[in-house]
């Protein structure tokens, strides 16, 4: 999950970054994406607006949703038995995505659109087609990636305080 996060601030969305991880049944990664406009279609040129007068000057008729770019990226002949970690649950056309990649588990860590259409149309999909899903709930709501760590000799790291843990 948080290689799909890591994935995900790559997105210019101002909104919702999201990424997507899939791995195969030995946890081997095997695709990576986040939410972007379609190759050769500049970012900076398309709109990244959520709503506008007109459809057409908003991001949804553009953007290529984490999922179908981390199944699409693949570097292996197929998906069957995978399982994608994803930020935001996903929506209807990710699900049919999912569904005919061959994937079987869905581990997504948001639910915020959990009442809008296309998250009941997914669900139904899903369920019509076997494939699981499951919210990620972490352990830490943060990560910190230290790049000086690689530069710090052995024994000298900094010690994690330990986690209170509640009553
Ligand atoms: O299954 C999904 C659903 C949405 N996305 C992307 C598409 C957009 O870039 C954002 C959603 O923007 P909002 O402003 O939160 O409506 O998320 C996705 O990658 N996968
Ligand atoms: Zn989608």
């Amino acid at each position: 999950m948080a290689i799909a996060f890591l994935s995900a601030m790559r997105s210019k969305d101002p909104n919702s970054q999201v990424g997507a991880c899939v791995v195969n049944k030995e946890k081997k990664i095997v695709g990576i994406g986040y939410n972007g406009m379609p190759n050769g279609c500049s970012d900076d040129d398309l709109p990244w607006n959520r709503e506008a007068d007109n459809i057409l000057d908003t991001k949804y008729p553009y953007v290529c949703h984490a999922e179908m770019n981390a199944i699409l990226n693949k570097n292996s002949a197929d998906l069957k038995d995978c399982t994608i970690y994803v930020a935001l649950f996903p929506c209807n056309e990710c699900a049919k995505l999912i569904i005919q990649s061959g994937i079987k588990e869905i581990v997504y860590l948001s639910d915020k659109y959990h009442n809008d259409y296309k998250m009941v149309a997914s669900r139904q999909l899903l369920d019509m087609a076997g494939v699981k899903y499951r919210q990620h709930i972490p352990q830490h709501s943060q990560i910190l990636i230290d790049f000086d760590s690689i530069n710090i000799p052995v024994g000298k790291h900094h010690k994690e305080p330990k986690s209170v843990s509640s009553p």
